[in-house]
């Protein structure tokens, strides 16, 4: 029997060995992959069969993209097939410019846009954390600007158009505002968690990993709430490679003498050259030497 025959499903929860598909008219299955396929991860669409009131996974449908982080350790997918990443970022307590930066060379690398959502503005810090975005937006990258406590309507307002009708995963450290814009955007967001760890049969202690969210009663925007932003390792990145996933150091590569030039040390080096001249911002480039001595160490 050829796939396209099966029906297809969305995995809206992953867990070990059990995923959560959501078929078109919304019913959730709780299924499980036919023998040792390759993990699933949340935003797969599968081709599955039906197996009592369950589900046997047959298939795993190409993945647009995959957004995932490993360190020296293993491989931690965040989620597959998105439209964008959002970046939750605040000035109390300050953001960490080097996850930020880390976010954005995984998403880029991925091929995901990236955006930026700079929370708390209605507190003084919010001047400083703007700072530490300039290099940022100077690049390219777009910062929308939100008090997603202190003036949710007009937050709601701003992200709409950024988020209707597609997936967004979002990342932000603890503290940044991501539970206040899960809460303010989805309608009964902890009955959503709650109606999938109970399709998993996950003890009631058991939080899920990555959780799905609809924005909308017609399901066409989602948000994607995954853990583990703290420890973002890029080590699918060769060191060589950073700089190209780096947008204002890509932009001035072309003027290295050497093609392998690591932009540390190396003479007629463009990258120090637009560093010096204030085309790169320091902060960007310190984080830039983290990295590479981060990809460079020795692999086990
Ligand atoms: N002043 C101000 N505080 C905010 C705003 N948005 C969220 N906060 C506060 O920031 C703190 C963290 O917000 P949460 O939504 O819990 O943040 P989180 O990122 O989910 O953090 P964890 O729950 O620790 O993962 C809370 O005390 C919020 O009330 C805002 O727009 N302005
Ligand atoms: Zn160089």
């Amino acid at each position: 029997m050829s796939f396209e025959a099966l029906d297809l499903g969305l995995v809206v929860a992953a867990h070990g060995r059990h995923v959560v598909v959501e078929t078109p008219d919304g019913e959730r299955v709780l299924c499980h992959p036919r023998g040792k396929k390759s993990e699933l991860v949340v935003g797969d669409r599968v081709r599955w069969l039906p197996a009592g009131d369950e589900g046997v996974v047959e298939h795993l449908e190409a993945r647009r993209n995959l957004l995932f982080r490993q360190d020296e350790w293993r491989t931690k997918s965040f989620a597959a097939n998105l439209d964008a990443v959002l970046v939750l970022v605040a000035g109390e307590p300050m953001f960490s410019e080097s996850q930020l930066t880390r976010a954005l060379i995984a998403a880029g690398q991925a091929g995901i846009p990236c955006w930026i959502g700079l929370n708390k503005t209605d507190l003084p810090a919010a001047a400083d954390a703007r700072a530490r975005l300039e290099p940022y937006r100077r690049m390219g990258v777009e910062v929308v600007e939100l008090a997603l406590k202190a003036a949710p309507e007009a937050s709601r307002a701003a992200l709409a158009p950024r988020l209707d009708g597609r997936t967004t995963l979002v990342l932000g450290p603890s503290g940044m505002g991501k539970s206040t814009l899960i809460n303010l955007l989805v309608p009964q967001a902890a009955a959503q968690v709650g109606e999938i760890s109970q399709a998993l049969k996950a003890g009631r202690h058991t939080t899920t990993t990555t959780s799905w969210y609809w924005l909308d009663e017609a399901r066409r925007g989602a948000l994607i709430d995954s853990p583990g932003f703290q420890e973002f390792g890029l080590r699918q990145i060769a060191p060589t490679e950073l700089a190209t996933l780096m947008p204002d150091f890509a932009a001035a590569l072309g003027e290295c003498r050497f093609h392998n030039c690591s932009h540390r040390h190396e003479p007629g080096c463009g990258v120090r050259a637009a560093l010096a001249r204030g085309e790169i911002a320091p902060s960007r480039y310190r984080i830039y030497e983290e990295l590479f001595d981060e990809l460079s160490a020795k692999r086990w």
